[in-house]
């Protein structure tokens, strides 16, 4: 009697539970309506990726239901934050709740907890991240601009000489301008071996970690126990981590080879190399710390390129002013340098303006909360997945009227100077970018250099010989976007530019040497042989 009036309990208290699936709790922000047991599960944009940008669904969605809304997915709690207001009020005062991150099965699986940017907020995150911090201050960072800037005059210089390939121009410049910070070796070709690991297990990664392209373990955690041969998820796992641990552990013996010859040259791995065992960190973290430094840094900084090139061939009058604005500065006896920037306001501007026209990160990386807390009327229970709805709130026409527009102007208004809305582009509260003075770096020394040497302009249509219309929408899907590829035509503003590019790019070959000990034959050659091209070049000029 007994056992049979427990099973009927059970069964009566998983039913309840069932039934409260998918309902709002009175406590918590307005959303869309939900259906019972799936909650939004269909209003949510990751469902159908194919329709849809997620942070264009998210945005539509908070202009009807406000900068604070929720959403039920299953029995998991998501809300939206769309307004400035709202992060400082929920992320900044909390910080120390709400950094935090979703559970990732996969990449708890490929990375053994290893990988800063998905790990939980506990003590192993703790330690990566102090480690990074440490080692990526500002002042620290300022050590790296010389080889940030010969990989610039590189990518001047490929864009002089095979400007239909800017898109991967930029990608080789990024791999390798991150390559050569954090392992002290540098990627000279698109083809150098680890250029394409990197793109081979990114590729990888990032269809694992694509929400909504496989079964939800994360949200139905029993999905853990299918065996293999009808979970094809299982082997990518596999596959993932194979990948992934073998670029990162070949590169960090590499760095470990060079330190035992003496030959260190300075970058960011030997510091952690030697200095990671102090913040707990074992080789098995030094290792990922390096990876996952470099999947943060690569293809952002080159999605901010590549849309810097869009707005500039789009918005032709913004390329003149940030063209007289360098000639007025600098002139044309050689290109800017880093420390250039402080004396180039609109420059900045043009910087933050892309920034914030199409931000790479347009909902940052979703955040978590380890504690309740309540915000207004209403309580945000632990354990809710908490979105930052940056392109809402860059694209909030209250804020930044016509926000479509390419204006740089907006920035350089008294009331914005100081505006702190630009910061959400490398995230908030304690989960903010490590990276930033590294990208930042990075991307104010190639928005000067490529608006200083180039004109970029649309290129013809081949039959009708008119500009191509542009689809300034078309963006890669995912959390991390950029511009699908596009062409564009790209030209030296003069054939002193064009000089001045060449002679840059050969005088920056002592700094690369020393990130070019370990480079294969077939690399060694190709280097080799350029230098020698370009010197006799410039010799008969
Ligand atoms: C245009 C360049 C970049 C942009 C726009 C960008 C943006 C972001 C954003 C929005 C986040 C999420 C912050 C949050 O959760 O609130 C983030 C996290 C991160 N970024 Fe960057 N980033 C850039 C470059 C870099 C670079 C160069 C590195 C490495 C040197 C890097 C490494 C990371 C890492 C490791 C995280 C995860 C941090 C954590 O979860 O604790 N990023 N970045």
């Amino acid at each position: 009697m007994l056992p049979t009036l427990l099973a009927g309990v059970a069964v009566f208290w998983a039913v309840f539970r069932l039934l409260r699936w998918g309902r709002r709790e009175s406590f918590l922000p307005p959303g869309p309506p939900t259906v019972p047991i799936l909650g939004n599960l269909f209003d949510f944009p990751t469902v159908y990726p194919w329709l849809k940008s997620a942070h264009l669904m998210l945005t539509e969605m908070a202009r009807q239901y406000g900068d604070v809304y929720s959403m039920k997915i299953i029995n998991s709690t998501v809300v939206v934050l769309s307004s400035t207001t709202a992060i400082r009020e929920i992320m900044d005062k909390n910080s120390a709740i709400v950094s935090d991150r979703p559970a990732s099965h996969f990449a708890q699986e490929i990375t053994g907890g290893n990988h800063m940017g998905a790990s939980r907020y506990n003590d192993q995150w703790r330690r990566l991240r102090r480690c990074a911090r440490e080692v990526l201050t500002q002042s620290a960072c300022r050590n790296h601009l010389n080889i940030q800037q010969a990989e610039a005059t590189q990518l001047m210089y490929d864009m002089l000489t095979r400007p239909e390939d800017f898109f991967d121009s930029i990608r080789r410049f990024s791999t390798s301008a991150i390559l050569s910070v954090l392992y002290g070796k540098r990627a000279p070709r698109i083809t150098t071996p680890e250029v394409t690991a990197f793109f081979d297990a990114e590729h990888h990664w990032e269809e694992l970690m694509q929400p909504g392209a496989h079964p939800p373990v994360d949200l139905i955690p029993i999905m853990k126990y299918i065996p293999e041969r009808w979970a094809s998820w299982k082997t990518e796992v596999k596959i993932t981590r194979r990948l992934q641990r073998k670029l990162y552990f070949d590169l960090l013996e590499q760095v470990e080879a060079r330190m035992q010859k003496g030959s260190s040259n300075g970058c960011f791995m030997e510091t952690v190399i030697e200095k990671g065992p102090g913040f707990g960190l074992d080789r098995e973290a030094v290792g990922y710390i390096g990876g996952n430094l470099i999947e943060g840094g690569a293809d952002t900084t080159s999605a901010f390129l590549q849309t810097l090139v869009l707005a500039l061939v789009n918005f032709p009058d913004v390329q003149a002013r940030a063209q007289e604005e360098l000639d007025s500065v600098i002139g044309g006896e050689h290109s800017p340098q880093p420390d250039d920037i402080e004396r180039l306001p609109y420059i900045q501007a043009v910087i933050k303006e892309t920034h914030r026209w199409r931000p790479v990160a347009p909902t940052t990386l979703p955040h978590a909360n380890i504690e309740d807390f309540s915000y207004q009327d209403y309580i945000i229970p632990k354990g809710t997945i908490i979105f930052i709805n940056a392109w809402g709130i860059f694209h909030d026409p209250e804020v930044f009227p016509k926000p479509d527009e390419f204006n740089p102007d907006r920035w350089l208004q008294d009331d914005m100077k100081s505006d702190r809305t630009y910061d959400l582009v490398f995230g908030t509260a304690r989960r903010v970018c490590p990276g930033m003075h590294i990208a930042r770096n990075s991307i104010e020394i190639d928005a000067m250099k490529l608006i200083w040497a180039f004109k970029f302009s649309k290129s013809k249509d081949p039959a009708t010989k008119r500009d191509k219309v542009y689809d300034l929408n078309d963006f890669v899907k995912g959390i991390l976007t950029g511009p699908s590829r596009f062409e564009c035509e790209i030209a030296p503003r003069s054939s002193h530019h064009a000089e001045v590019i060449r002679r840059e790019f050969l005088s920056a070959t002592q700094i690369f040497e020393v990130f070019e000990q370990q480079l294969d034959s077939a690399d060694r050659e190709f280097v080799g042989k350029l230098r020698r091209d370009l010197a006799d070049e410039l010799h008969l000029l």
